[in-house]
């Protein structure tokens, strides 16, 4: 029997690309010798059995079909991605919904992921070069609370390092993941030097990858990593936004340059740590972890209350950094309301220009409402998907 739970494959080619697809499916289904059914709400999403293994197959290993939950798919859909857009994901990793994200924006815009574990980025980072995907991203291990830096933009000139004196160390050039033994060893040396002097919390962002048109190349170091200042607007583009009145448009460096316009971070995805207690996937783990650990891995109110809290700066911080009239979704796959409609109802009473939007489309997909009307679960019991919660939200002008 055909089950679509957690065997939802999402194809690494925009949905948007018909031409082509018919025949690409075909050849799929012959090699994984079933069908592949149509996600009929959700464009680009197809299900096959839980009991094929795609990983042995040829169009898994070229990069063709990646697994991902139909409910983690609607979360993406739910920011509305458009190509250009500058997106934000705060909680990337492993990097289901960055690769998702990066192929509806196709080789424009630009995306930073961000994650506070570095084995997790890493397999983010595996993933965008194993699907060809990576070309505007840029990922860094950080602390999603306090990330603070801005997008750049996308559609700068690829400068290379030569432009500014290759003999420039402090100048970006191509990224390459082949580094010299010399170059490995002073990265792994200034990493222990900053752990050891600073929190999990403090910690500097770290940039791990970048693509070739993420804006990267051809930036010094100290203007890549040029904190935003709230007290000085001239640095903080998204506070000048709202001084100068001049709708979306604000102000990034450049390499070489002063300030120049850039459309902003439009969309935030903070896809937040939580219990988990949604995910199909987690919840099998529980056979093998001991049911008797669900106390304390998933029920543990001092747990909780860390998480909301956790969850509650995630979420401020990305909304300090989406420009106004962005879009912000907020997603968990917990079914709690103490991780979802609770920290909505936090947030939402300390952020005066943050407003709840309905999320387009929901009314075809298979999810309730949340007890906050404009909030959607999707339950497993009824979905046929992980259990996960979504919040959108825009930003006004104050
Ligand atoms: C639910 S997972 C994200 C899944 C991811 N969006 C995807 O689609 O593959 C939550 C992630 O949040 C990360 N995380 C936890 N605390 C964080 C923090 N303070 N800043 C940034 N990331 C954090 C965890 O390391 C974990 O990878």
């Amino acid at each position: 029997q055909c089950v679509i739970m957690g065997g939802v494959l999402y194809r690494s080619v925009p949905y948007w690309l018909k031409p082509g697809c018919e025949s690409l499916l075909a050849d799929i289904e012959a090699e994984l010798r079933c069908k592949l059914e149509e996600v009929v709400w959700l464009p680009g999403f197809f299900s096959i059995p839980p009991h094929i293994q795609i990983a042995g197959s040829k169009a898994y290993q070229q990069g063709v079909i990646y697994g991902m939950d139909a409910a983690s798919g609607a979360a993406v859909s739910a920011l509305d991605v458009s190509p250009g857009d500058h997106v934000l994901d705060l909680c990337a990793a492993p990097g289901a919904k960055l690769c998702m994200l990066s192929d509806l924006l196709g080789n424009s815009g630009s995306l930073t992921g961000v994650d506070i574990a570095r084995h997790r980025l890493a397999a983010c980072c595996t993933m965008l070069q194993k699907y060809a995907l990576g070309d505007c991203c840029r990922l860094f291990v950080a602390d999603g609370t306090t990330f603070s830096l801005l997008p750049l933009r996308s559609c700068m000139d690829i400068k290379s390092g030569a432009a500014y004196g290759a003999d420039n160390k402090d100048i970006f050039t191509e990224w390459t993941s082949k580094r010299s033994w010399k170059d490995r060893k002073k990265a792994f040396k200034a990493r222990n030097a900053n752990s050891s002097h600073q929190s999990q919390s403090t910690l500097e962002p770290e940039l791990i990858y970048y693509g070739r048109h993420s804006g990267v190349v051809g930036l010094c170091k100290s203007e890549l990593f040029r904190p935003r200042n709230d007290n000085e607007p001239s640095v903080s583009g998204y506070d000048r936004v709202c001084h100068l009145g001049a709708g979306p448009c604000m102000l990034s460096m450049e390499a070489g340059s002063a300030y120049r316009p850039f459309t902003g971070t439009k969309s935030v995805l903070v896809d937040a740590e939580c219990t988990h207690d949604g995910s199909v996937k987690h919840i099998q783990k529980f056979a093998f972890w001991g049911w008797n650990t669900l106390q304390h891995r998933v029920l543990d109110a001092k747990r909780t209350d860390t998480l909301m809290h956790l969850q509650l700066h995630l979420l401020t911080n990305g909304f300090r950094l989406l420009r106004v009239g962005g879009s912000l979704v907020y997603s968990t796959c917990s079914l709690t309301v103490a991780q979802n409609e609770h920290v909505v109802e936090h947030f939402l009473a300390r952020n005066s220009s943050a407003e709840l939007r309905e999320v387009d489309l929901a009314d075809k997909w298979p999810c309730k409402s949340g007890r906050i009307p404009k909030t959607i679960r999707f339950d497993p019991t009824t979905s046929k998907t992980s259990g996960l919660f979504i919040a959108k939200f825009t930003k006004l002008t104050t």
